[in-house]
């Protein structure tokens, strides 16, 4: 505790959520220890730089590290000493060969941490996890802590999106505490009081509802994907066109506009493998049927970047072999660096298998992608990347691409043809400029 009575807090695991998690909190006043096992990482938080893109987190990184809030260490032992609530924030990713998710990384943070647990703290687990993982921890918390059961877990599912990360952190929605006790909940209190002060609403429930609530929502965020997508197979089989089907029904307030744009689909980090480790977690607990449908979610979704290839293919005749394609976008959405489970790269890498010459751009996603996959080729910018092109395929919506004009565009390609993967292009101004503009679900 420091002197005015807040907790200490420790955030353990600092990637995209994690280090968001731990500058936010420093800045909203909280004595904060970022712990990683990653001494790279850990190194570059320290001296000031953010290791992945987020807009407004590098300032916010050097206002607590100025304000000597905010340190970070390697060292469990430290986190262990200093911390009254300690945030487990490691990944979850996808097991290799398997739907299941990888609980390695959180059984390691719980066994390097619990053994420096001797007085009466709070473990919250931010991760998302497969519903049960809550009651596996506690029970190896208390049997590794020296302090036994007088520590306690508790649950507080993160809902931020990458590229709203600060404002998502410091301004969310609701916050959602999963717990055993009301001590648990009166520490997580005040754990997030400033957040708490501006009036959001908090959901008190148990561990694995708090568990189940995360996998939910993104399960729900993904459906509501797919399902327009799955309107765009439709629309493409009769020539009708699923931007105005889309807008048609964003009006009606009971359904609404978001997370209901056509396109290539959803990627990244978290809701591809969210939905595929709750349908196999269901599957083990015997209630697969349940969300069996979430398996079509995520078959609809694959099929997006399989038919962005095919439009592709058709748009050149029927042969992507030997064709200059320019491939504008890398990241898995726009705002963000980060290009896991990124649908324009699958699909780049699909043309580049198929033959073509693909040339890939991306404002900030480059140097991810360029190490993660070095068989690609790479512009230095939009045009660059357009050099000679005999199509330009829109992969990732960023708002770079949206300012380009046909006609600067018309001067450097080989061919006016357009692929609009995400539906960011105004097609009738196209059109209008001699543009064979082609867009998934339209006609
Ligand atoms: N990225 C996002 O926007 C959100 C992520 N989540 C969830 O948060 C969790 C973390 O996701 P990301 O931050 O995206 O992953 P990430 O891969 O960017 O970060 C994970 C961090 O944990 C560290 N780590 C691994 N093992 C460790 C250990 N034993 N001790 C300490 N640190 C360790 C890694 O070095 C890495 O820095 C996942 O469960 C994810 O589903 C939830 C909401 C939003
Ligand atoms: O669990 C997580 O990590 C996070 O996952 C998502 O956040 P994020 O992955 O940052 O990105 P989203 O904005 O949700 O976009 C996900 C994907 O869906 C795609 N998308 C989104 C919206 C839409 O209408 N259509 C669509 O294809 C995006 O291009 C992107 O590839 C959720 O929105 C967050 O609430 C959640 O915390």
């Amino acid at each position: 505790m420091n002197p005015t009575g807040s907790p200490r807090l420790t955030v353990i695991g600092t990637g995209y959520l994690g280090a968001t998690h731990a500058i936010c909190m420093a800045v909203l006043g909280y004595d904060v220890l970022g712990v990683d096992v990653d001494r790279g990482k850990i190194d570059k938080l320290a001296s000031g730089e953010v290791p992945f893109f987020e807009p407004g987190l590098p300032e916010l990184l050097a206002k607590a590290l100025e304000s000597g809030r905010l340190r970070f260490t390697t060292s469990f032992e430290d986190a262990g000493a200093f911390g009254d609530v300690h945030f487990l924030c490691v990944g979850t990713p996808q097991q290799p060969g398997s739907d299941a998710a990888d609980l390695s990384y959180i059984d390691a943070a719980v066994r390097s941490l619990a053994p420096h647990l001797d007085r009466r703290v709070l473990v919250v687990g931010k991760s998302t996890v497969p519903v049960g993982t809550a009651k596996q921890l506690t029970g190896l918390l208390h049997e590794l802590a020296p302090a036994g059961t007088d520590v306690e877990l508790a649950w507080n599912p993160e809902f931020l999106r990458e590229g709203f990360a600060v404002d998502d952190t410091m301004r969310p929605d609701r916050l959602v505490f999963g717990v055993a006790s009301d001590w648990a909940e009166e520490r997580l209190r005040a754990a997030f009081k400033p957040v708490l002060d501006l009036g959001t609403p908090v959901v008190r429930t148990d561990l694995a509802t708090a568990e189940l609530v995360k996998v939910a929502a993104n399960s729900f965020l993904a459906t509501k994907i797919s399902y327009i997508n799955a309107m765009a197979e439709v629309c493409e089989a009769v020539g009708a066109d699923v931007k105005d089907l889309a807008d048609s029904l964003a009006l009606d307030d009971r359904i609404g506009g978001k997370f209901l744009k056509p396109g290539l689909g959803f990627g990244g980090g978290c809701l591809p493998k969210d939905i595929r480790a709750f349908a196999h977690r269901a599957e083990e607990i015997g209630v697969g049927q349940a969300v069996s449908f979430l398996r079509q979610v995520d078959d609809i979704n694959r099929r997006r970047r399989a038919r962005t290839v095919d439009l592709v293919r058709e748009l050149l005749g029927g042969e992507l072999s030997g064709k200059r394609i320019a491939a504008w976008g890398a990241a898995f959405k726009p705002n963000s660096d980060d290009i896991r489970d990124a649908p324009a790269l699958d699909v780049a890498r699909t043309m580049h298998g198929l033959g073509a010459h693909v040339r890939v751009y991306d404002p900030v996603a480059l140097d991810n992608a360029r190490q993660a996959y070095p068989e690609l080729r790479y512009g230095d910018s939009a045009l660059d990347a357009a050099e000679d092109a005999d199509v330009v395929v829109l992969l990732t919506e960023w708002s770079d691409f949206r300012r380009i004009e046909p006609d600067a565009l018309a001067r450097v390609v080989r061919h006016k043809r357009i692929v609009d993967g995400r539906h960011a292009l105004d097609a009738a101004q196209w059109r209008a400029a001699g543009w064979e503009y082609r867009a998934l679900g339209r006609s």
